[in-house]
């Protein structure tokens, strides 16, 4: 017998990233193959925004995706997230050149203020909540504390692309396969201060960090390139990543949905304390993911470079947070 449909709400559907997101949505990329899905898709009270929707959504019905039982198109979060069991919140004014994602806080919290609210009024409630637009830990947090009728674990943020990012750049340093890496993780908050460690990691069973054995390529090459990833891509494109993105967005809830494995993979989600990381912030962790629950990797190891790292990566949350104080 085939499956219910679920319901998946996506935010800034007209956008690049939604381009890039929501035929891999329908055609079963993110819940599966046997998965019917409803979209019920977001954009601003605007003529140019919603025509450009319209286009999308014939887009959408041409591809006649068997799994696509229903697409809604809305202006208004309280009707896009009624009784959505997904809310993918990609809608955000993205950085241009010469930005910090932190420097879209005052142009962008207010959204996610609005758009707790309205999840937290009228969406399933056990919906699993990614937040892509940036900067999207702290978007995270403010949706989170402005929903305080659902689960707060249930707020998440996308830290995926560092992850991913991370494991293309060490595949590239060993020249082995992107697929043998295991073990990732990623630290903190989707910006530069990011701590992506590959201290754990494997290549076919062994230590990835011994294989490389370069503490000054892991410090001046490796942290860098990761971090600046997204700028270096604005540079290049003239545009914020897109499909990168989209992609590290179906991995997210792909994996929280059906599970990983036993393999490890990066979520930013509230701590509960975990390695010192104060209640509530929203975090890169390491973690997996079983019968769509998330559980971080506990017990690791943290060295003294890893603390400072660490460190300096909660420190600029905690100031993002206290900028936003007025909001909650
Ligand atoms: N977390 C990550 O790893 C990551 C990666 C890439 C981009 N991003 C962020 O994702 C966001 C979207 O990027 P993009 O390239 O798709 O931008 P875009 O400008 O192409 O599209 C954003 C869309 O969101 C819509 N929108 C704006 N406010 C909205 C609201 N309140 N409700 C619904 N829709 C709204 C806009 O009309 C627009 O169509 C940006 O903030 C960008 O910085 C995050
Ligand atoms: O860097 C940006 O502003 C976009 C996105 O967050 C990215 O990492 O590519």
């Amino acid at each position: 017998m085939s499956k219910k449909p679920v319901r998946v709400a996506v935010t800034g559907a007209a956008g690049q990233i939604g381009y890039a997101l929501l035929f891999r949505i329908a055609s079963g990329e993110m819940l599966g193959k046997d998965q019917p899905v409803i979209l019920q898709l977001l954009e601003i009270p605007d003529e140019k925004a919603q025509n450009a929707l319209k286009g999308v959504i014939m887009e959408l019905e041409d591809c006649a995706f068997p799994l696509l039982a229903g697409i809604e198109a809305h202006s208004d979060p309280m009707t896009a997230f009624k009784d959505t069991d997904y809310a993918l919140l990609v809608g955000a004014r993205p950085r241009g050149p010469g930005m910090e994602r932190a420097d879209l806080l005052a142009a962008n919290a207010q959204i996610f203020t609005a758009q707790g609210k309205a999840l937290n009024a009228v969406a399933s409630r056990n919906v699993k909540v990614l937040v892509v637009g940036n900067p999207a830990n702290t978007n995270a947090y403010i949706a989170m504390k402005s929903a305080p009728d659902l689960k707060p674990g249930n707020f998440t943020a996308m830290l995926r692309l560092d992850h991913n990012r991370a494991a293309s750049q060490i595949a590239a340093k060993i020249g082995c396969a992107v697929g043998d890496i295991q073990k990732l993780a990623v630290w903190g908050n989707h910006s530069p201060t990011m701590y992506a460690d590959y201290r754990f990691a494997t290549v076919n069973g062994k230590s990835v960090k011994d294989t490389i054995n370069d503490q000054v390529w892991n410090k001046d090459v490796f942290l860098p390139t990761v971090g600046k990833r997204g700028a270096a891509i604005i540079a290049a494109r003239g545009l914020s990543s897109a499909a990168s993105a989209a992609n590290a967005a179906i991995d997210h809830m792909r994996d929280w949905a059906l599970g990983t494995n036993g393999q490890w993979v990066t979520m930013g989600i509230p701590s509960q304390g975990w390695y010192g990381i104060p209640k509530d912030v929203m975090f890169g962790f390491p973690v997996t993911c079983e019968n769509g629950e998330y559980k971080v990797v506990e017990g690791l190891e943290i060295d003294a470079f890893s603390q400072e790292c660490i460190d300096k990566t909660l420190a600029e949350l905690e100031g993002e947070k206290d900028g936003v104080k007025h909001l909650l």
